[in-house]
């Protein structure tokens, strides 16, 4: 098969483990003779440096020509004073938001030989296997009015019931493929925006009878996800709820750099990109964890490609990885050798290419 991938580094680590991510998805291609053509565009602190935009046209434009876009990370200190429009986070919204990708679906699993990475106990984490969908698209990052002057600010959590809908049936399609459960989270004691959300997931919940379906509020729902991980399935809740619980759940599997995502349009379309940051504290010392930017990649090939082989080829590459006494810094636990960012990704390389081998040998056997 052959696939166009728009890639767009962004900054500070981004830059690192899309170096990574490419690198793995080479292999998968040799591996599986797929070609796999990347388009390069810029985005975030680096384009407003270069062109003077977060989000240039041309790289909206490259997009549109791809299959799917592949995305590093955006920001840093640099443009951290910068005005709103010239933001670095303003591109990644802005690119959210221009491709329509409501979807946002943020695995977090045990990794199998490093719960100890966590600093929750090791009994709490070891059967996690969760989902978050988070609503990506509205609420209060897109909502207007939205201003600030020296006196007020004003920031808007609005949703359309549509924009409900369409979120929520992709949590019950999913839980359906997966555990049977649905925890919708909403703060419905306090804002209108989380009533409509839950009469909403309500209504759904009647077209999915075989699955299983709980409300909690935001606040509780922060506090379980640490006491009771593994109690949850697919988690499903609005932007901004999602976008802190899932930083809150990668401690569970011990570092930020773990977490990969896909954020999804209706007809598949999709970006993949690690729930991380560019993390300026350790940019630029190679030192970045990877598996998130690969994980991306394998969320890509499933997701856009239907590559569902190649995406468990990647998967299991670098749950090898770890399984073999190997780690990056940020993860780092006793008997474990600490590697660097470009170590850790030819070693999920070697991998890939041992399966390779190994596959030709029973090819000759059949
Ligand atoms: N999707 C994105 O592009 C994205 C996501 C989050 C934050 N940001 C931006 O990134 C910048 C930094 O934000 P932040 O520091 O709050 O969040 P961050 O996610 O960049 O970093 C938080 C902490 O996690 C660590 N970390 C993150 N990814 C890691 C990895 N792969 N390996 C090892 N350690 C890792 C960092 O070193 C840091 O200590 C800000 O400008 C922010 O707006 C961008
Ligand atoms: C950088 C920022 C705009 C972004 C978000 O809040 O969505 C990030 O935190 C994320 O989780 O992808
Ligand atoms: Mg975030």
């Amino acid at each position: 098969m052959e696939k166009t991938v728009a890639v767009l580094h962004g900054d500070g680590i981004g830059k690192e483990v899309m170096h990574s991510a490419l690198k793995v998805l080479r292999s998968i291609g040799r591996r599986f003779d797929h070609t796999f053509k990347v388009k390069t565009g810029l985005i975030g602190g680096v384009a407003i440096d270069e062109v003077g935009d977060p989000l240039p046209r041309e790289t909206i434009e490259l997009c549109e020509k791809c299959d799917a876009i592949l995305l590093g990370a955006v920001g840093g200190p640099k443009w951290d004073q910068n005005p709103s429009h010239l933001r670095p986070e303003k591109g990644l919204l802005a690119i959210r938001k221009h491709f329509e990708l409501f979807a946002n679906l943020r695995p977090v699993k045990a990794v199998p030989g490093m719960v100890e990475a966590s600093p929750l106990k090791e009994h709490l984490v070891r059967q996690v296997d969760m989902m978050i969908v988070r609503e990506l698209t509205g609420g209060l990052y897109f909502g207007e009015p939205k201003r600030k002057t020296d006196n007020d600010a004003v920031d808007t959590l609005t949703y359309t019931r549509k924009e409900i809908e369409r979120i929520v049936e992709k949590a019950f399609g999913l839980a359906r493929i997966r555990k049977g459960k649905v925890t919708s989270v909403d703060k419905a004691n306090v804002l209108e925006s989380s009533k409509l959300w839950r009469e909403v997931v309500e209504e759904k919940k009647v077209k999915y009878p075989d699955v299983e379906l709980e409300h909690i509020l935001v606040d509780a729902a922060a506090m379980k996800l640490i006491t009771q991980p593994s109690s949850f399935d697919v988690v499903v809740t609005e932007n901004l709820f999602g976008d802190i619980l899932s930083d809150e759940a990668s401690v569970i599997t011990g570092s930020l750099g773990m977490l990969p995502s896909a954020s999804i349009r209706s007809d598949g379309f999709g970006l993949y990109e690690p729930v991380h940051g560019s993390a300026p504290d350790i940019a630029g010392l190679n030192i970045a964890n990877p598996s998130a930017a690969i994980l991306s990649v394998a969320m890509m090939l499933k997701y856009s490609f239907g590559m569902e082989t190649e995406a468990v080829a990647v998967e299991e590459a670098v749950y090898s990885v770890y399984k073999d006494g190997y780690c990056t810094n940020d993860v780092k636990k006793d008997g474990y050798r600490v590697l660097t960012t470009t170590e850790f990704t030819e070693k999920v390389m070697e991998e890939l290419e041992r399966e390779h081998v190994s596959d030709h040998i029973l090819s000759a056997y059949v």
